[in-house]
């Protein structure tokens, strides 16, 4: 008995991607289905290859296509196209950076929780992933992506016009440090810093980019207000340390985001839990659970915790962020799974915000 194209889609057609809520035809995830006798051969391409979910999707997959009558054997080829949000060339954002498909702000409501670091060890992590992935450092207050990712060299400008990102860690780099004194930025007034910092945005020759981490300012001033409401993100991360103290700067900055209609993919606890290297004994220096507390209370995804670790600063110091230089560390993993829940969160807003391919049965 022969299995026909119809019946391998009305099977794939059940399947549901848990992040996107949709199914996988509908989705345009079913690709190149290959038909020979009683036997199969598609590929499945994923959003993102970072994707959170890739293990469910597979065991789904496989149990839906067993129960297909008269199939009996399959091959999965699996890929993945990052989509972008708002629609390549459409909205401002996408207008000033045609070829990056999604910007993600990291943004904080106060300063010294681990933004920075987040934002690098994110944007590693989504690289390592698999993804085509710029890191630019808008942190005016205190650039310290140079040093995190050790570069040390100046980004030259070929034409004049464009700068060249720098390329370390498999990401492409920009900071407003390569660039300005901090002293210097410091005492520039709103409207100037915004203008170099949108120079930044703009001026960069990044090329193709699945993913633009964003590191903005610390807090929810003028700059980084002004700098969220010009590039159309797809929304931001917020980093927060998880003492209870600390939730008021998280509804801070998520009112700041809400203002300027930017989603909130999520929360991230840095520091979250201290185990000493010598007895393994875990303390909660800073307590335990506010970034979680707050997600919940804003209804937003909780997308990790970060652990407070001697290495994630020493590697932060010695420009070799963890997620690149101790990648199976208990902290890399931490990362690792952020960037996972990212990337996920991010496809669900690209699936939202563009019309989704429909796949006829025939
Ligand atoms: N999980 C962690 N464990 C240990 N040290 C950490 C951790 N996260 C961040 N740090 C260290 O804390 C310091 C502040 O971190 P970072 O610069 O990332 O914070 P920030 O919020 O970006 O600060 P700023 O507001 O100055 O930009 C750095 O020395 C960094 O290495």
């Amino acid at each position: 008995m022969s299995v026909s194209e119809r019946d391998v889609l009305a099977a794939m057609s059940k399947v549901i991607d848990p992040e996107l809520h949709v199914d996988l035809v509908k989705a345009g995830m079913v690709k190149d289905i290959r038909i020979s006798g009683d036997a199969v051969k598609l590929k499945i391409e994923l959003t993102t290859p970072a994707c959170p979910m890739k293990g469910k999707i597979q065991a789904d997959t496989e149990a839906a296509l067993k129960a297909v009558p008269g199939l009996k054997s399959f091959e999965l080829e699996w890929g993945a196209q990052v989509r972008a949000t708002g629609g390549a060339g459409q909205g401002p954002g996408q207008a000033l950076l045609p070829g990056v498909k999604n910007i993600i702000l990291v943004g904080a409501g106060k300063g010294g929780v681990g933004k920075s670091t987040v934002a690098v060890n994110l944007a590693v992590g989504l690289a390592k992933h698999g993804a085509k992935v710029g890191l630019l450092d808008a942190d005016f207050y205190g650039p310290s992506v140079p040093m995190m990712t050790g570069i040390t060299e100046k980004p030259v400008s070929p034409d004049g016009k464009t700068l060249t990102p720098m390329n370390k860690h498999g990401l492409k780099v920009m900071s407003i440090g390569f660039l300005v004194e901090p002293d210097q930025a410091l005492i520039w007034r709103g409207p100037m810093l915004h203008g170099a910092l949108m120079q930044l945005v703009r001026d960069v020759n990044w090329g193709e980019l699945d993913y633009l981490v964003l590191d903005l300012p610390p807090g929810t001033g003028d700059v980084a207000l002004s700098l969220s409401q010009s590039v159309r993100a797809a929304g931001a991360v917020l980093v927060t340390t998880p003492q209870d103290v600390a939730l008021a700067d998280v509804v801070r900055a998520k009112s700041m985001f809400d203002k300027v209609h930017i989603p909130v993919l999520g929360i991230v606890e840095n520091m979250s839990q201290f185990i000493c290297p010598n007895c393994s004994h875990a303390t909660n220096i800073f307590h335990r659970g506010g970034g979680r507390k707050a997600a919940e209370m804003f209804q937003i995804p909780f997308l990790g915790e970060v652990p407070l670790e001697l290495k994630v600063r020493e590697a932060g110091d010695a420009g070799l962020p963890v997620v690149a230089g101790a990648p199976d560390s208990r902290e890399a993993q931490a990362f690792l799974e952020i960037a996972r829940n990212v990337a996920g969160r991010v496809s669900a807003q690209s699936v939202r915000s563009i019309p989704l391919p429909v796949m006829q049965a025939r």
